[in-house]
């Protein structure tokens, strides 16, 4: 009989017990409520229309997006966006010195997919090419110019040059007695400028920075206390849903090997969508986070060679009459996949009359033979070149899986384009993807490899090049960025993709970015995801 030795990942039970879950309450629920956040969103409406002057507008337009209560009002929002673009070639007077006016300018017109060119800073330069010496006085201006240098695309020294400049300015101005907020809002942003922030905790960052502002506007900040409480009391329903679901499949209890992280599972889907309506997609997501984070340590810790092969291959011929041979943890694990995909795959059916099975199966089949590719190259000891690595490993970091399900689970209506471009994973899936690996590593790979692991991003550039594993870590980090500008670049041309997958894709990187900020902020659930879990779905806004 042989010895099958299996690995452990010491993975901690998880510290939010099934019944603390169900006792979570918001009181911000029921109709007094509405009440008062309808008749404070017919207070904030006209301002929308009363501000008249462009740089009024952009600076409402920019707190309304970072109190995260930009959703109530897009329509007047693209209006006033669309209005500025279209003044955009006539250089007036109100942006022309103003670096932070046109900086702001930039940023908003950029991420709503407006193309404005990046010489517009051009006029701040001298005549070595160099950004003006006098700019670093401004200290707000620096700072906008910061967090627009963000939304480069590939090719923009200028806006290379900006992030530098600023970067650098700003590390400066620190160290100088600026005005106390100003330096707080420096600091959040030289930690991940605003472009990369998971826009949930930034909203609950902002409100409290917006209350000691001396412009706040109270009617905007009890609203967006109000809105932010009452989309957490619709958050704390979708969790307990969700936990319920997880309970009953009694998966945790039984592959006690993998990773019972329901709570982090739950978190990564409102970093991606958090908005009231869409519920049902947080719900599904959660299903698909949760599946895919099991299914993953089968194959990264537990799963023997032989059983991954039986276990990709039944997958992938998607029949519950070739489970069979699968050892009976497999068994739990496939027709656990295999009922929550088709059932989704039913609601789609009865909801839209579409049939996705096929779909969804190929995204799923995809994902194991990436684990699969990944089992064998760890099992014979390969460490594949850093591109080999990737191309292989923007798939089984599970991105396309969470995406196309996302699509199926917000677009409204489904078009034929749009599902080409899904099945041959559309640029917006493989640059979201590569985030979300790259974070993934940074933040995972040290205890992946101690416990034995494919060698990931780091090690293989260390292998590749010869790098220090500071210096693997720092190609890593550039890694991301670099690719957040093809994400930016894919993100504002014209696609077969909805605004809100285009956003969701989008958010995924942040929250990638976010999770791993400090660590593997999933598979270690205290410190700063506890922290994160108890100021977005526990604790309301006082
Ligand atoms: C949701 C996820 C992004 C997906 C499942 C859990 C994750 C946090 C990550 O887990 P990890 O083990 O780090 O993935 P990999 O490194 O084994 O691909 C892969
Ligand atoms: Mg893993
Ligand atoms: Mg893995
Ligand atoms: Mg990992």
């Amino acid at each position: 009989e042989e010895i099958i030795v299996r690995r452990t990942a010491n993975y901690h039970p998880t510290i939010w017990d099934y019944d603390y879950v169900q006792s979570l309450r918001s009181d911000y629920v029921g109709e007094t409520y509405t009440r008062r956040l309808d008749k404070l969103k017919r207070d904030v409406k006209p301002m929308l229309g009363k501000v008249k002057k462009p740089l009024d507008q952009l600076e409402l337009i920019d707190v309304l997006q970072r109190l995260g209560i930009y959703y109530h009002f897009k329509d007047e929002i693209k209006r006033i966006l669309n209005g500025i673009y279209n003044q955009y070639n006539r250089h007036e007077e109100w942006q022309k010195d103003d670096l932070y006016a046109t900086a702001l300018e930039f940023r908003l017109l950029r991420q709503h997919g407006y193309d404005v060119p990046q010489d517009v800073f051009s006029r701040f330069k001298d005549d070595t090419g160099s950004f003006k010496a006098c700019l670093c006085e401004d200290m707000k201006g620096m700072l906008c110019l910061y967090e627009a240098s963000y939304l480069c695309v590939q090719g923009e020294s200028t806006m290379e040059q900006a992030r530098d400049f600023a970067h650098r300015h700003l590390g400066k101005g620190l160290e100088q007695n600026i005005d106390q907020n100003l330096a707080i809002e420096v600091k959040h942003a030289l930690e991940l400028p605003l472009h990369w922030r998971m826009p949930r905790l930034e909203a609950r960052w902002f409100i409290d920075v917006y209350e000691k502002r001396q412009d706040m506007n109270p009617i905007l900040l009890e609203f967006a206390k109000l809105d932010f409480n009452m989309v957490q009391a619709t958050h704390q329903e979708d969790l307990r849903h969700m936990s319920s679901w997880w309970s009953s499949t009694r998966l945790g209890e039984k592959l006690n090997f993998a990773r019972d992280r329901l709570m982090e599972n739950f978190l990564w889907t409102v970093g991606v969508i958090f908005e009231p309506q869409y519920g049902y997609c947080r719900r599904m997501s959660t299903k698909v986070n949760t599946l895919i984070t099991i299914i993953d340590d089968v194959y990264d810790v537990y799963g023997t060679m032989d059983e991954l092969e039986l276990f990709t291959d039944v997958v992938d011929r998607w029949d519950i009459n070739a489970m069979d041979p699968l050892p009976e943890y497999m068994k739990l694990c496939f027709l656990a996949l295999y009922n929550s995909t088709n059932e989704m795959a039913y609601d789609a059916l009865k909801e839209h009359g579409l049939h996705i099975v096929s779909y969804l199966r190929k995204a799923w089949s995809d994902l194991c033979k990436s684990y699969l590719l990944e089992a064998k190259w760890y099992y014979s000891r390969y460490t594949p070149s850093l591109q080999e690595y990737i191309s292989n490993s923007w798939i089984s970091i599970s991105g396309p899986v969470i995406l196309v399900h996302a699509y199926f689970l917000v677009a409204n209506p489904i078009t034929k384009e749009a599902l080409q471009s899904l099945e041959r994973y559309h640029n917006i899936i493989r640059w979201s993807s590569m985030i979300l690996r790259l974070s993934d590593d940074l933040g995972t790979s040290l205890d992946e490899l101690k416990r034995g692991d494919v060698p990931k991003s780091i090690q293989c550039y260390m292998y590749e090049t010869g790098a220090s594993e500071e210096d693997a870590r720092k190609h890593t980090s550039y890694l991301i960025g670099e690719t957040w500008k093809k994400l930016n670049e894919d993100g504002a041309v014209e696609s077969p993709f909805p605004e809100t997958f285009i956003g969701i894709a989008m958010n995924l990187a942040r929250m990638a970015q976010c999770m791993y900020q400090h660590g593997d902020g999933h598979g270690i659930e205290y410190g700063e995801t506890e922290d994160r879990v108890l100021s977005l779905l526990v604790e309301p806004i006082p």
